[in-house]
């Protein structure tokens, strides 16, 4: 275990944090001054009923949506001017919930793509393939193959993504989002399409996921999935964070409770 699996998650220090956040479509207000933080080295689910705001939220946070007011930061750095690739470089890499592989590419290079983005590597060493570019490729290609072997893709390095199983190529998304070395990984419906026993395995990689370092953020429908796999979760309903906490917690807050009455504990509701 690493050293910020240690310490108690109160205590960790705050990776991105999401303050006082508001967005308006039209006359809809989608967040309604929504402030959380995501500390490092813990799995945060954000849950909450369909129209909740959790996509909205997900935007927001990964720099797709600009906020109406209100901050969104990340290693104390407001993310609001930036564009998506200073995003990545800052240490942010996403996966989406209709996967988008390079279908046409190989497992391998999907990963290597990722690994790419990091690279000080110019065009004149790429051309001339000098030593440089060798050494780069070289250590991408070892890190790639480790991913791989993180996330468990069964398929082989060089079949095209388009060929994989459904179960592979959401596995190769994480790999690829795992391989630009980011701090904050978030996950957008990773299970949406999975069975239990994918669902189990999913539980498992997400875990292995955030004993590798990383800090994952989880926005799932699946209340199983989300309940057994976080630290803490975060839930919206209307726009508005209604709860925060540990999922026992979440569990057993009437307000969560209410949000929720009538769906049923599994079901996927969208
Ligand atoms: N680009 C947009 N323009 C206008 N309204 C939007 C936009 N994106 C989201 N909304 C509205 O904001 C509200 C929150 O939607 P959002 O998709 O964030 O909820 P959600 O919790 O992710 O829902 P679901 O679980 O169904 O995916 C909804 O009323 C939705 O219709």
């Amino acid at each position: 275990m690493s050293e910020v699996q240690q310490t108690q998650p109160a205590t960790r220090k705050s990776l991105l944090e999401v303050d006082d956040v508001t967005i308006r479509f039209g006359g809809l207000t989608a967040l309604d001054s929504v402030s959380f933080d995501i500390r490092e080295g813990e799995i945060l689910g954000l849950i909450g009923p369909n129209g909740a705001g959790k996509t909205t939220c997900f935007n927001v946070m990964t720099g797709v949506y600009q906020a109406t007011s209100g901050q969104v930061r990340l290693d104390g750095e407001p993310i609001a001017k930036m564009k998506r690739h200073q995003i990545t470089k800052l240490g942010m890499a996403r996966t989406f919930q209709n996967i988008r592989l390079f279908k046409t590419m190989t497992v391998l290079e999907n990963v290597m793509v990722g690994a790419d983005v990091h690279s000080k590597v110019g065009f004149f060493d790429a051309l001339f393939r000098t030593p440089r570019h060798r050494r780069t490729e070289g250590a991408s290609l070892v890190r790639a193959k480790e991913l791989l072997r993180i996330v468990g893709v069964t398929a082989g390095y060089d079949e095209l993504a388009a060929n994989l199983s459904y179960g592979d190529q959401r596995r190769l998304e994480i790999a690829r989002a795992m391989a630009t070395g980011p701090k904050l990984l978030c996950l957008d419906e990773p299970a949406a399409g999975f069975n239990p026993a994918e669902k189990r395995r999913l539980m498992e990689l997400i875990r292995r996921v955030r004993d590798e370092g990383y800090t994952v953020l989880l926005i799932e429908h699946d209340m199983r999935l989300v309940m057994g796999v976080t630290d803490r979760i975060v839930v919206l309903e209307f726009g508005r964070k209604i709860a925060e906490g540990t999922p026992e917690e979440i569990q057993n807050n009437p307000a969560v409770i209410a949000a929720y009455l009538g769906v049923e504990e599994d079901e996927d509701a969208s």
